[in-house]
C-alpha cells in the first residue's frame, strides 16, 4: 500500500535490532516529531497537513529531515489499518489493551520496516528508543519483542496472510490498501462499471500527490512560476506542477497572486465559467467560498469579463481567508448559503461547493479516512440538499450552477442531484464531461455524462464531482 515498498524477501528471520543509525543527522527528533503530530492527531483531532508544517519549524527541521519527518507521520496515519492488523499478530496483548502512545510507537515502527528502505534494525532501535522516552522501559522491552516479529517477515509476506487471496474482496483491499471497508465498497459503487479499477484507486489513494498550482488569471503568468520551477501541468490553462521545493518560497504565491490547488479544482471552476449564457453575465456568486480555492479563480475570470463574484461562507474564519485569495472587486460576507439575503433569481452563474466527507481527498489528508465513519454520509447530504436547492433559486432563468463535491461517494453526489431535480421541473443537466472537455486539452475519462467525475488513479487529482445545472 504506502508508496515505498520494502522488498526484503532473503532477510533473516531473526533480524537483532541494532543500534540506531549515526548518520549525523537529528533521526531521534525526526522520529519524536512524527510521533507528536501522530499523537495530535488521535487526540485532540488535529489536522497532520496543518500541524507537522509548524513542527517542523519550531525544531529547525529541514531538507532531507523535514522530508523523513513527512513521510514517516504520513505513512503511519494511512496504513494504521494495515499496521494494526500486522501488529495484532505479533502481540501477545490484545491492541486495545496497548496504551495509545505506545500504539502509536508501534504503528512509526512498522511503517518503517514495512514501507520505508530504512534499515529495519535501525527501525527497531529507534522505535524501542521512543517506546522507552514515551511508556518506560518495561514498554520498551514489550515494543521490542512486537516490532522484531514484525520485521522477521516482509510487507509482501505479511500481506499474503492478512490479507490472503481468498479473503473477502472488501476485507483484503480494506487491510492491503489501509482504508476502512465502508470506503471501499462506497469507492467501489462510485467506480460503478469501471469497478475493477479499484485496487488502482485504493493504491493512488496512498501516494503523495503532485503539488499542484494556479497562476490566478490577470494577477500571475504561467511563466512565474516555470521560472520558480514549476513545470506544466496537463489540463487547466493556468496551472503549473512543482515537482519539488516549498510552495510557500514563490514569490506570487507569497503574496496570494498564485497558490497551490488541486487541478480538478480548478477545472470545474473553469467549466462554470465555460457555460455559454444568453444575456445578462455579471454577477456570480460561490455559496461556500471558503478557504476560497475556487473563488480565486472564479473572482479573477469575474473580473476579466467584467463580471462581480460575490463569495459567502458560514464560519466567519473562512470567509476571512476568502478575502485573501479574491481580487478587490469581489465581495466576500458571512452568510448561511441555506438561507440566502439575496433575492431569488439574483445571479448568472453560481458555485455550490459543498460540505462533504472529502473521501475525494484522501491523498492530501491522511487522517481523514479514519476519523469520521458512513453516519457523516447521511448527516451532510441534508445540508447538500438545501445548499443545491437553494443554489438553483438563486440562479435566473437561463443562469448556470456548478453542484461540486471533493467525494465520489454516489450518495452525496448523483443521488443529491437526483433527489433535488425529482421534485423540480425548471432544470436542465448539461453535459459536464464535454464542458470540461471544452475547457482543457486530453481531459478525458470523466464518465459518460451528463455528470463528471475526477479520480486520482486516472487524472492524478483528487476525486472531484460535477454537475452542471441550467435553470430553465
Ligand atoms: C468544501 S468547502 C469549500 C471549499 C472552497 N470552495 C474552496 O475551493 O476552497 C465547504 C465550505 O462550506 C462552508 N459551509 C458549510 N455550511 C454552509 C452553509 N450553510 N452556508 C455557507 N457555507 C457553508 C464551510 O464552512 C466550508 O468552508
Amino acid at each position: 500500500m504506502p508508496p515505498t515498498r520494502n522488498r526484503r524477501g532473503d532477510r533473516s528471520r531473526n533480524t537483532r535490532p541494532g543500534k540506531p543509525r549515526q548518520t549525523g543527522r537529528p533521526q531521534d527528533l525526526v522520529r519524536r516529531t512524527a510521533f507528536d503530530v501522530i499523537r495530535a492527531v488521535e487526540t485532540r483531532d488535529a489536522y497532520a497537513n496543518l500541524l507537522l508544517p509548524t513542527r517542523l519549524r519550531d525544531r529547525g527541521l529541514t531538507g532531507r529531515d523535514a522530508a523523513l519527518a513527512t513521510e514517516l507521520t504520513y505513512g503511519t496515519l494511512r496504513g494504521r489499518g494495515l499496521y494494526d492488523a500486522v501488529l495484532a499478530l505479533c502481540s501477545d496483548r490484545e491492541l486495545r489493551r496497548v496504551d495509545g502512545p505506545l500504539l502509536d510507537v508501534l504503528r512509526l515502527g512498522a511503517h518503517q520496516i514495512l514501507a520505508t528502505r530504512i534499515p529495519p534494525h535501525a527501525a527497531v532501535g529507534t522505535a524501542v528508543e521512543l517506546a522507552r522516552s514515551v511508556s518506560g522501559p518495561g514498554q520498551a522491552k514489550f515494543a521490542n519483542a512486537v516490532l522484531r516479529k514484525v520485521a522477521s517477515r516482509d510487507l509482501d509476506a505479511w500481506l499474503a496472510i492478512v490479507a490472503p487471496a481468498d479473503a473477502d474482496t472488501t476485507t483484503r483491499l480494506s487491510i492491503a490498501h489501509s482504508h476502512p471497508k465502508w470506503i471501499v465498497s462506497a469507492l467501489r459503487d462510485a467506480l460503478g462499471s469501471d469497478r475493477n479499477e479499484i485496487d488502482a484507486l485504493l493504491a493512488a489513494d496512498n501516494a503523495r500527490p503532485r503539488v499542484t498550482l494556479i497562476a490566478r488569471p490577470g494577477r500571475a503568468t504561467l511563466d512565474e512560476l516555470y521560472d520558480a520551477g514549476a513545470e506544466p501541468a496537463p489540463y487547466s490553462p493556468y496551472a503549473a506542477v512543482l515537482p519539488e521545493g516549498d510552495p510557500a518560497g514563490i514569490d506570487a504565491v507569497r503574496d496570494g497572486r498564485a497558490a497551490v490547488q488541486d487541478e480538478a479544482s480548478q477545472m470545474v471552476a473553469l467549466a462554470l465559467t465555460a457555460v455559454p449564457v444568453d444575456g445578462r453575465d455579471a454577477r456570480w456568486a460561490d455559496l461556500c467560498a471558503g478557504p476560497g480555492g475556487k473563488a480565486g479563480l472564479l473572482s479573477a475570470l469575474a473580473t476579466e469579463r467584467d463580471a462581480r463574484l460575490l463569495a459567502a461562507d458560514v464560519q466567519p474564519h473562512r470567509a476571512g481567508l476568502v478575502t485573501r485569495a479574491v481580487d478587490d472587486r469581489a465581495g466576500v460576507v458571512v452568510a448561511d448559503g441555506t438561507a440566502p439575503a439575496w433575492r431569488p433569481g439574483a445571479f448568472d452563474r453560481v458555485m455550490v461547493d459543498a460540505p462533504c466527507t472529502g473521501l475525494g481527498a484522501l491523498r492530501r489528508r491522511p487522517e481523514a479516512r479514519w476519523r469520521r465513519g458512513p453516519e457523516a454520509v447521511a448527516e451532510l447530504g441534508q445540508l447538500q440538499r438545501k445548499l443545491l436547492a437553494s443554489a438553483l433559486d438563486s440562479v435566473r432563468p437561463g443562469g448556470v450552477v456548478a453542484y461540486v463535491t471533493c467525494s465520489p461517494h454516489l450518495a452525496e453526489t448523483r443521488v443529491v442531484v437526483d433527489d433535488v431535480l425529482r421534485s423540480r421541473d425548471d432544470v436542465e443537466r448539461l453535459n459536464a464531461p464535454d464542458v470540461l472537455a471544452s475547457a482543457a486539452h486530453d481531459l478525458t475519462g470523466l464518465g459518460e455524462g451528463p455528470y463528471a467525475q475526477f479520480w486520482p488513479h486516472r487524472h492524478g487529482t483528487d476525486a472531484m464531482f460535477l454537475a452542471l445545472l441550467r435553470r430553465t
